[in-house]
């Protein structure tokens, strides 16, 4: 059967079986066929934890003056560096029993005083980056950071900059960029910075979430032109404020935090919304509909924004009374119903964006996602990678200064590059629901933030 309309693009059919992914080659081989969708879907996904918040309550923690359990919190390679690291600078970090699905429960004990003398390995991380170079420096002793090859491509020079005008000796080789290392002395005297952090929130949030343990505290005013995803900087604000430390933002752009003590918590951490984003959209490609559980009724996460933005692609969402988030594609691109064009500013949440961009590659009118400029700085530079993999499968699409621009066009199957960014190969999976043959090349990239994708994405289609 081939899935098209009139206006846009045509598929490439779909089979009549159901078709499972297949690794292409034997161990060790990272490819992963994107399996199609041979029928509407009817699935209800229980998603691992949040990365941001995970990642966040694990520096908060470290700092803080008594022991915090977190409870189902992910367990992923960005959770495994942050973990590892404080590990490194004396926290103590305990796996015990949780009734999470996802792996055990963290029991988190500060250290007496953070170790210097380590290095740490940020993987890709932007939160293991950015959040704790400002840790470190209260720490004692040197502290080395390095990554991935890729992680050296990411910008930095803000955090560098910043530590350096807060009177920390940083040593960089002046490419902003890791690696670097810097000289805690155990303590940081804090007061007035100014920062340019248009090209990461991260630079704010990373700041901010040590700031109580600065001798003065901290006053930060962003002077940059842009402040990216703002939704994630309230998420810093909002787990201070649950820690007994009060973050004031007396206008946009800065942010006042008093010296003071950051108080241990029991806490749970909610299912990471923005990994929902593929689960999600598979709806409005397959139809049918993907219930994620546990869908927070409040949060900070800017993953929630989903619930007004896949209405723009078609999609119908309800809140269920048992706190499930439900997308409904009805007939989906088989069924006939196409996906309509968008024009969207994702300035806010561009770590959707992968995701929305697969669904406007298989719209049928034409789309603009802006305000993502800063998503050239991320895992890879996520505009040129978009660009390329939905080109190489026939697709119509156009980088612009801070976004891009997408026409219908028909797709075929091919190779999709993942650029060791977990976004990447799960946008190749939503379009791969509609294209037969879309052959992601590595799949692993996924377990950056939700190792189990291949094996949650099989179960939304069984
Ligand atoms: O603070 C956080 O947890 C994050 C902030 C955002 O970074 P940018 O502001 O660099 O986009 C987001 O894209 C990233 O995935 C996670
Ligand atoms: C940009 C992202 O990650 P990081 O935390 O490494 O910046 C992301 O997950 O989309």
């Amino acid at each position: 059967m081939l899935v098209s309309n009139n206006s846009g693009p045509r598929f490439s059919p779909y089979g009549d079986e159901d078709r499972t992914e297949a690794a292409t080659g034997g161990p060790g081989d990272t490819r992963w066929v994107a399996p199609t969708a041979s029928a509407p879907l009817a699935a209800r996904v229980m998603l691992p934890g949040s990365k941001s918040l995970t990642n966040r309550e694990l520096v908060l923690s470290a700092l803080a003056d008594a022991p915090s359990l977190l409870r189902r919190p992910l367990h992923s390679r960005d959770s495994r560096l942050m973990i590892e690291a404080l590990r490194s600078l004396g926290v103590g970090i305990e796996e015990v029993d949780g009734d999470g699905m996802f792996g055990p429960d963290l029991l988190v004990t500060p250290a007496d005083e953070l170790a210097g003398s380590t290095s740490i390995d940020c993987g890709l991380a932007g939160t293991v980056m950015r959040f704790l170079p400002p840790l470190a420096a209260l720490a004692l002793g040197p502290v080395a950071f390095d990554g991935d090859e890729s992680a050296r491509r990411r910008p930095m020079r803000t955090t560098i900059e910043s530590l350096r005008a807060l009177g920390v000796d940083v040593n960089d080789d002046g490419r902003g960029a890791l690696p670097f290392s810097l000289w805690g002395t155990g303590s940081v005297r804090g007061g007035e910075l100014e920062i340019d952090a248009s090209a990461s929130s991260q630079f704010v949030s990373g700041l901010l979430l040590a700031a109580a343990r600065f001798e003065e505290g901290l006053v930060l005013r962003h002077t940059g032109e842009h402040l990216p995803s703002m939704p994630h900087i309230e998420m810093t604000v909002q787990t201070l404020a649950d820690r007994g430390v009060t973050v004031d933002s007396p206008e946009r752009g800065v942010w006042v935090v008093a010296p003071g003590p950051i108080a241990g918590r029991d806490v749970e951490i909610e299912p990471d919304l923005s990994n929902a984003a593929p689960f999600l959209a598979a709806a409005l490609v397959a139809g049918g509909t993907v219930t994620i559980d546990g869908w927070p009724a409040r949060t900070t996460q800017v993953g929630a924004d989903l619930a007004h933005l896949l209405p723009h692609f078609g999609g119908t969402v309800r809140h269920e009374a048992d706190g499930a988030l439900t997308v409904d594609g009805g007939e989906g691109l088989r069924g006939g119903r196409a996906i309509p064009g968008v024009e969207l500013d994702l300035s806010t949440g561009g770590e959707l964006a992968p995701a929305l961009v697969a669904l406007a590659a298989l719209a049928d009118g034409p789309s603009r996602i802006t305000g993502i400029g800063h998503l050239r700085g991320h895992e890879t530079d996520r505009l040129a990678a978009l660009s390329a993999e939905i080109s190489g499968l026939g697709g119509a699409i156009t980088e612009l200064d801070d976004g891009l621009a997408l026409e219908p066009a028909t797709l075929s199957g091919g190779p999709w590059r993942a650029y060791e960014d977990h976004r990447m190969a799960t946008a190749g999976a939503i379009i791969g629901l509609a294209v037969e043959g879309v052959e992601v090349d590595d799949i692993t990239t996924t377990a950056k933030t939700m190792p189990e994708f291949p094996e949650l994405w099989r179960g939304m289609l069984a």
